[in-house]
């Protein structure tokens, strides 16, 4: 079911009401329906589009409520500075009803897709990392099929499960890869500890390239990004896909499957900045931040500054 955002959602404190200068976030952004074409279309233009759904993370007997991630995500972006130069459009929620995941993904894949087409860099807020299968649906809809696709994950596992039963949050990339010829796959941040041997083999099976989070450190970092950079170059095009488990548990409680290991914020962050202005990224989402799980909004804070990195980025462009 699609559902356009409450305006009420963008509230935030005003340091004025007429310089730009002072704006925030919330001052800057422009509540549309996904179904209306954009008239004002500036140059920069990223939309926001919410994916309520954690009915994958139950499928794959995860802990639920990433549901209600996408409006807190909103509320904490709202006081954040407005970023120079962006047009920033906010295209409401898809939501999923009585566990028809198979459905919110399609209808998911049909917004961003529209979105690609009015040449909007669409940012989607998950939501289960099954975010990320309605996410590539846009491009299935848009792109053209015989260019090479890329996905960049930043996630502590492949999930890349078997889906013959059903799909789940953690059977998206295996689906994409069997479904498309010509897609490959960059996942950084994996745990040893987060994926059975059986997952290590299937990565290896389907070509995907990877990093191991113990790879990652303020040393290796730019190294680690040359080569996600060296995978985006050989793809006409590449959707970066962000698991929130990827990052250290410490500073990321809020996940369905936390990382006692994981990533500092600032190693991500540096990811993201890299990539996010690369020319042949042309979308990004977020998953599996968990609101009903956070400590003192901790989780739903990074999130929220994470998806303002690559606003930021694109703005900059
Ligand atoms: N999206 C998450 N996927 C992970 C979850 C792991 C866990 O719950 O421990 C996976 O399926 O491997
Ligand atoms: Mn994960
Ligand atoms: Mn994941």
């Amino acid at each position: 079911m699609y559902e356009s955002t409450n305006p009420h959602m963008w509230k935030g404190r005003i340091d004025s009401t007429d310089r730009p200068e002072m704006f925030r976030f919330h001052q800057a952004v422009q509540i549309k329906s996904v179904f209306e074409p954009v008239q004002d279309l500036g140059t920069n233009s990223v939309g926001i589009i919410g994916f309520k759904c954690d009915e994958g993370v139950k499928r794959n007997q995860g802990r639920a409520g990433s549901f209600e991630a996408p409006d807190a995500l909103r509320k904490n972006l709202a006081s954040l500075p407005m970023p120079a130069g962006a047009s920033i459009y906010d295209f409401g929620n898809i939501v999923c009803e009585n566990g028809r995941l198979e459905a919110a993904q399609e209808e998911l894949g049909q917004a961003a897709a529209r979105m690609l087409q009015q040449n909007i860099f669409p940012i989607i807020l998950g939501g289960g990392h099954e975010v990320a299968y309605g996410h590539y649906l846009g491009y299935k809809y848009h792109a053209d099929a015989g260019h090479k696709m890329g996905i960049v994950n930043i996630d502590a596992h492949f999930d890349m499960r078997p889906y013959d039963e059903q799909p789940s949050s953690g059977t998206m990339f295996r689906q994409i890869l069997d479904e498309k010829q010509n897609a490959s796959y960059f996942c950084a941040g994996i745990q040893r500890n987060g994926n059975t041997a059986f997952l290590f083999e299937t990565a290896a099976e389907y070509g995907c390239e990877f990093i191991l989070e113990e790879e990652i450190n303020p040393d290796s970092i730019q190294q680690c990004l040359q080569k996600m950079t060296e995978f985006v170059n050989k793809n006409h095009f590449s959707m970066l896909t962000l698991c929130s488990d990827v990052l250290e548990a410490s500073s990321a409680p809020g996940v369905s499957a936390p990382s006692p290991f994981g990533l500092h914020p600032k190693l991500v962050r540096t990811i993201l900045r890299g990539l996010a202005a690369h020319p042949k990224i042309k979308s990004f989402d977020i998953a599996e931040v968990n609101p009903a799980l956070d400590e003192s909004e901790r989780t739903v804070k990074l999130g929220a500054q994470l998806v303002y990195e690559v606003i930021c980025a694109r703005s900059s462009l």
